[in-house]
């Protein structure tokens, strides 16, 4: 790029994070055409059609709580979902779908308010616990998404509930208690699916922090020039994912991109890069995006396991679990503590899964 256009794409992301109503602001100002800073580099997958001879596992979770086979035959499911996959569904899984429900319209709520309300939420300062932002790494990522967020930093350190904005304060609070849980249970089944103790993966600090980003794709008037998130995989343990019934989320698998249907009541759960570290990649980190269509706006909400928080993450070092290696699996990674590892995420742009690349051997 001549140093004119990077001068000139520098200047209009300034403006854009200076008006701190994010991409719903610019959609309100009235554009029928979206600004340049926010066209992506498309491939031919972005129109290609995705592939239905594939469907996300859909795993229930009504049972674990039954006679040994039954609880047995869940592990099975999951532990060939996240080898095969990286992603699976979970039904019946004890979060009510009231509680679903009430954060998607609260999540609603924070971004569609008035534009004064949000601007005093708005920063880039990531040490702070409640933050509303437009694209995490704006900066640093060429091209901007479709995609405004309010990210809460809820464990261990839960923010003050003045400081949550009072149109989803309750019910932040109580998703992500109720969240939390579920992800317990979720690494006691994957520690078992591994063969270890059902506590092996809270003990590692997996259940510790989790940080909620409450995702907005506002309607988009050209939805073929940009994306809601681009190709990525997430740097963290699990995420587990809350979306509306609008759909657009993708999953590649076996090189194809595969719709991740929205399933009333259910979560969408993923692996995280860490894990697929921990379990020297039995387990798999997917590439995931999320594709705009005319319909929207778009909410979910996104909860990693995980403090991205180099001066507060554990100081626990993570690399291949020791019980899983053997002769014929050898360790690919070498051991790297959480401040490293941190370190090299944040040193990438989003499509930088390569950080975790000088870790292996
Ligand atoms: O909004 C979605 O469906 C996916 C969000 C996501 O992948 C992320 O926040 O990492
Ligand atoms: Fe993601």
């Amino acid at each position: 790029m001549a140093l004119e256009a990077v001068n000139d794409r520098k200047a209009e992301v300034q403006a854009f994070d200076d008006s701190k109503t994010g991409v719903k602001g610019v959609l309100d100002s009235g554009v029928t055409k979206i600004p340049t800073m926010f066209h992506v580099k498309l491939d031919s997958t972005h129109t290609s059609p995705t592939h239905s001879n594939f469907t996300i596992p859909i795993i229930d979770l009504q049972n674990i709580n039954s006679n040994s086979t039954l609880h047995a035959e869940v592990v099975d499911q999951l532990r060939s979902a996240s080898q095969k996959w990286g992603f699976f569904q979970v039904i019946n899984h004890g979060v009510p779908v009231e509680v679903l429900d009430e954060m998607i319209s609260g999540i609603r709520r924070f971004h569609e308010q008035d534009a004064e309300a949000r601007k005093p939420f708005y920063s880039r300062d990531s040490s702070k616990k409640v933050r509303y932002f437009s694209n995490g790494k704006l900066f640093r990522d060429m091209a901007g998404t479709w995609r405004d967020t309010i990210a809460f930093d809820v464990n261990p350190d839960p923010p003050n509930p003045q400081d949550i904005p009072a149109v989803c304060r309750d019910i932040v609070a109580e998703y992500s208690k109720q969240v939390k849980a579920l992800g317990t249970t979720i690494f006691e089944l994957l520690s078992e699916a591994l063969g270890l103790d059902p506590s092996y993966l809270e003990e590692m600090d997996c259940t510790k922090a989790l940080y909620v980003m409450g995702q907005y794709y506002p309607k988009c008037p050209e939805p073929e020039l940009t994306m809601g998130i681009s190709k990525h995989t997430d740097c963290d343990f699990i995420t587990i994912l809350l979306q509306d019934q609008i759909g657009g989320l993708q999953v590649l698998h076996e090189n194809h991109w595969v719709n991740a249907p929205p399933v009333r009541g259910a979560l969408v759960v993923n692996i995280g890069d860490i894990l697929q570290l921990m379990t020297n990649d039995k387990f798999i980190s997917v590439y995931h995006r999320v594709l705009l269509r005319n319909m929207g706006p778009r909410i979910s909400v996104a909860t990693f396991f995980m403090n991205f928080t180099i001066s507060k993450c554990t100081s626990k070092s993570y690399g291949p679990i020791k019980e899983l290696l053997s002769e014929e699996n050898p360790p690919v990674y070498r051991d790297m503590n959480m401040k490293e590892i941190l370190t090299n995420y944040y040193a990438k742009g989003l499509d930088g899964s390569s950080y975790l690349l000088p870790l292996r051997l």
